[in-house]
């Protein structure tokens, strides 16, 4: 495993230790019988077709471990909303405190203000934060194949889509691919992201779509920041775009997304 992962989910397990003890399991499946919510369509938000053959997955984060603090002001909400203004069809909601500045609050937040389908953006080991993704307001959730073993990646997979909600599973190579099948993955992302150096492999979706079967939908992660780009991935075979630094990085966010997103 990369050791920038290594050290995430290290830190992940030992609030997560406190967490369970703090937070008892029963309570957050009390919060949720106080109050229910039907997770949205995540699917047909994310499948291209013919009318909106690229859809946008846009990223709310406010750090990350290979840029340090990427966005000074950092609202949730007001930039959740100005995604949604642009014409964003999903958000990703990076709910990681220590590396990326997330919280988990941020998820209820932006789900008051917003009508998207929100993706838990974190590094998930664990059953509780499954739980946890559905009691704060996610309607997805993100397995990194890198970071489980097949076995964990697939009981994960089931215990999420047990509760309803849907799974992206990210992979990084061939293998995590397998890994990723093997779960029964429908939405499979593809990470350009090289996790031991922070270089983009544009090409790993060239090498990676053909061998995914037919009927998935399959999401292309990190270094889009053009609307070239996104039609080039889709031309071989990505439905949605999941784009993050790019966008936060903008003073107008909502005219980056219509750019990225119609090339206007
Ligand atoms: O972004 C990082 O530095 C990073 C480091 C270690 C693990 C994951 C990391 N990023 C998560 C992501 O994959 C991105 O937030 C997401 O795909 C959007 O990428 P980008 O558009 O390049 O911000």
């Amino acid at each position: 495993m990369a050791q920038i992962l290594d050290e995430i989910i290290k830190k992940t397990k030992s609030d997560l230790e406190k967490r369970k003890v703090d937070y008892p399991e029963e309570w957050l499946g009390r919060s949720l019988s106080f109050n229910p919510f039907i997770p949205k369509d995540v699917k047909s938000a994310l499948r291209a077709t013919e009318e909106n053959p690229y859809r946008i997955i846009a990223e709310v984060k406010k750090a990350s471990p290979s840029k340090g603090i990427i966005r000074e002001d950092f609202n949730p909400v007001e930039i959740a909303q100005a995604y949604e203004k642009g014409g964003a069809d999903s958000l990703s909601i990076l709910t990681e405190p220590h590396f990326f500045k997330g919280d988990k609050e941020y998820l209820g937040m932006v789900r008051r203000y917003v009508n998207l389908p929100l993706l838990r953006k974190d590094f998930i080991v664990d059953k509780y934060q499954v739980l946890e993704a559905l009691a704060f307001g996610a309607d997805y959730i993100l397995l990194i194949a890198m970071a489980l073993s097949r076995k964990e990646l697939k009981e994960l997979h089931d215990y999420a889509r047990h509760l309803g909600l849907d799974v992206l599973v990210e992979v990084h190579n061939k293998t995590d691919l397998v890994k990723a099948i093997f779960a029964g993955a429908d939405i499979i992302g593809i990470n350009h992201r090289n996790l031991e150096t922070f270089e983009m492999d544009m090409s790993l979706s060239e090498k990676l779509i053909p061998l995914i079967p037919n009927g998935k939908i399959i999401v292309a992660e990190s270094g889009i920041n053009d609307h070239e780009t996104v039609v080039e991935l889709s031309k071989i075979g990505a439905d949605a775009f999941l784009v993050g630094e790019h966008f936060m990085r903008q003073d107008d966010i909502t005219a980056a997304i219509k750019a990225l997103k119609y090339g206007n």
